[in-house]
């Protein structure tokens, strides 16, 4: 139960032709109200996010696109409960995660996102398989139900057959496809990615959005990401543009 009050209808109108959207609470897998974050450095200020809004349902994949220092990776940040906003709340899976302690965010993250960066952050020396029992064990999954999970994970990703290969043998892609696999370990339902095809070409590029979207619309779980990649809006069912941290426009 999403406990916010302010209704979804006061938000400003997001573009002319966009129509305003009236979702049920329950419906909501992120919502953020009031959004701001205000870095400050000894006497230096700076205010990377004003005033931001957003919202996903269960099974959306929506994108956050702007320019170098829009504010982006500060707001999947928060979203993701890595880093605390100066103002206002941000509500995951029907639980308020603004206040949590630091272990209760640490828990929540734990059992319900699953994260994927740009430069893939795979073990150098384990092998596919074993990067995804790293992550499994991380939560909680251990031994041979590790093995297992984990087999089954490469097999969703479409790499089973490159499971005992290093990452220097793996393309980017296929490296992508592999911390895939790990974002997936314990079944979270929300997916957050940075630049998750930034460093990949267009073949391999276009492999791992298809198959962010697939996990989205097959298996019901909300992916954010931030991208620069125009490849990607036509998967998504939302685009957030920010420009000097406020959002711009929103496509529904
Ligand atoms: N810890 C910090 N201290 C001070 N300023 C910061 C900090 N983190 C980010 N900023 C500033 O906040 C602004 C937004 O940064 P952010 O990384 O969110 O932008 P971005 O849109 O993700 O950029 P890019 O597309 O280049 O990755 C930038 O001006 C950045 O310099």
């Amino acid at each position: 139960m999403i406990a916010y009050q302010t209704p979804v209808a006061a938000y400003s109108p997001p573009t002319a032709a966009a129509a305003p959207t009236f979702l049920p609470r329950t419906a909501l897998a992120i919502t953020a109200k009031n959004i701001g974050m205000t870095f400050q450095s000894g006497a230096e200020r700076y205010q990377a996010l004003k005033q931001v809004d957003l919202e996903l349902r269960h099974g959306e994949m929506q994108l956050l696109m702007g320019p170098s220092g829009s504010g982006k990776t500060t707001l999947l940040s928060i979203l993701a409960g890595i880093m605390t906003p100066t103002e206002g709340s941000v509500h995951l899976l029907g639980e308020e995660i603004t206040g949590l302690s630091r272990s209760k965010l640490a828990q929540f993250r734990l059992q319900n996102i699953g994260f994927i960066f740009q430069g893939f952050n795979l073990f150098p020396a384990l092998t596919a398989l074993e990067n995804v029992e790293v992550a499994l064990h991380i939560k909680g999954i251990r031994k041979h139900a590790a093995t297992e999970q984990a087999h089954v994970l490469l097999e969703q990703v479409g790499l089973a057959e490159k499971a005992n290969q290093l990452p220097r043998d793996l393309s980017g892609g296929q490296k992508q496809r592999v911390a895939i696999a790990r974002a997936l370990g314990g079944e979270p339902k929300l997916i957050m990615a940075d630049e998750p095809t930034a460093a990949l070409d267009s073949h391999n590029g276009y492999a791992v959005i298809e198959l962010l979207h697939r996990l989205a619309k097959e298996q019901n779980r909300t992916v954010l990401m931030v991208t620069h990649d125009p490849r990607i809006v036509d998967f998504a069912d939302r685009v957030v543009n920010l420009e000097d941290g406020t959002v711009k426009e929103k496509d529904f």
